[in-house]
């Protein structure tokens, strides 16, 4: 079988590098660093990568609202590409700066940073840390966490990055404080995306390489992510699209919304639901997104995999 080809958000010693080296550890996969997910989304999308691995919610500060646009496909320009896998990854964050600025370390810190980088989604996760010793300092948003730290790692004003141990080492910064995220479980959900047209991973389908638990496949919980607009002037609309899924047995365990840039104040719902499979269920998605074609404006399968967290919810 040919290399496996797996898209992230680089560049290398990003966490989403870490999720993909991890989730595809076992595989023969060559990892191929994206500037954004956006451009991950397009890899897969014409087949130049196999799978890409894309954050997806944090437990500390929610969603991802990149990567629900993404979804929401409001050009039609994913149409192929479907979930098909997720990966839990505890997420530690350091400050970092650039080597040897600080000898002292954090005992001896000076308050003399003037700027901080991170990618978007670190902030949130670092809330208490920030607000006790960076208040009112300029924040700037990078593509990730790495280019972060590359980016401390050549500045010569006293600046600082978040980032995590591992990238300091990549960019061979130092580590001012450790583990400065506010919570110790902080844990980010990556998806695992596949073009559903490319037959290379179709045998995968439903398999998360290298689980990190592998429950028998009677308590496995399959997760299915649906996503659909309704016509808010009718009352109801929301409650009776979300019966359809009561009707099939499908549990939500999920939803998100994002706008629908069709009409102001109309959102995209995305609900997440899980189901045992069992003889009885096992048309419960098709069944299910039958009857929602109906009470919605529109909607989209956007995949299904094996939940990870290993809960038995049926
Ligand atoms: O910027 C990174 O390293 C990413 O992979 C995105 C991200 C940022 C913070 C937590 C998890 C993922």
């Amino acid at each position: 079988m040919e290399r496996l080809r797996v898209a992230f958000l680089g560049p290398r010693a990003s966490f989403s590098h870490q999720a993909a080296s991890e989730s595809f550890g076992t595989a023969a996969a060559d990892l191929l660093p994206q500037v954004s997910f956006a451009d991950a989304f397009t890899a897969l999308q014409q087949q130049e990568a196999d799978y890409a691995v894309i954050p997806f919610e944090n437990s500390t500060n929610g969603s991802v609202v990149q990567t629900l646009d993404l979804l929401a496909d409001r050009n039609d320009l994913y149409k192929d590409v479907k979930v098909c896998g997720e990966y839990y990854l505890t997420v530690h964050h350091c400050l970092l700066v650039r080597k040897g600025t600080y000898p002292s370390g954090w005992a001896g810190y000076d308050g003399s940073i003037t700027k901080l980088y991170t990618h978007p989604q670190a902030w949130g996760q670092c809330d208490t840390f920030l607000s006790q010793h960076f208040k009112g300092i300029e924040r700037q948003d990078v593509s990730s966490t790495s280019k972060a730290a590359e980016i401390v790692s050549r500045e010569t004003e006293r600046s600082a990055a978040i980032a995590s141990r591992f990238a300091a080492k990549f960019h061979d910064v130092d580590v001012l404080k450790e583990n400065i995220e506010d919570r110790a479980d902080n844990t980010t959900r990556f998806l695992i995306l596949r073009n559903v047209l490319a037959g290379r991973t179709a045998q995968l389908e439903l398999e998360q390489p290298n689980a990190p638990t592998a429950p028998s496949e009677a308590e496995t919980t399959h997760k299915t992510l649906i996503s659909f607009a309704i016509d808010h002037s009718a009352p109801g609309a929301l409650a009776d699209a979300l019966l359809i899924f009561k009707a099939h047995g499908l549990n939500l365990t999920s939803i998100n919304t994002r706008p629908s840039l069709r009409r102001a104040w109309q959102y995209i719902f995305f609900v997440e639901c899980g189901r045992t499979p069992s003889d009885e269920n096992k048309d419960a998605v098709l069944k299910a997104l039958n009857d929602l074609r109906q009470a919605t404006e529109f909607c989209r399968d956007l995949g299904t995999w094996k939940d990870q967290l290993g809960t038995n919810i049926a």
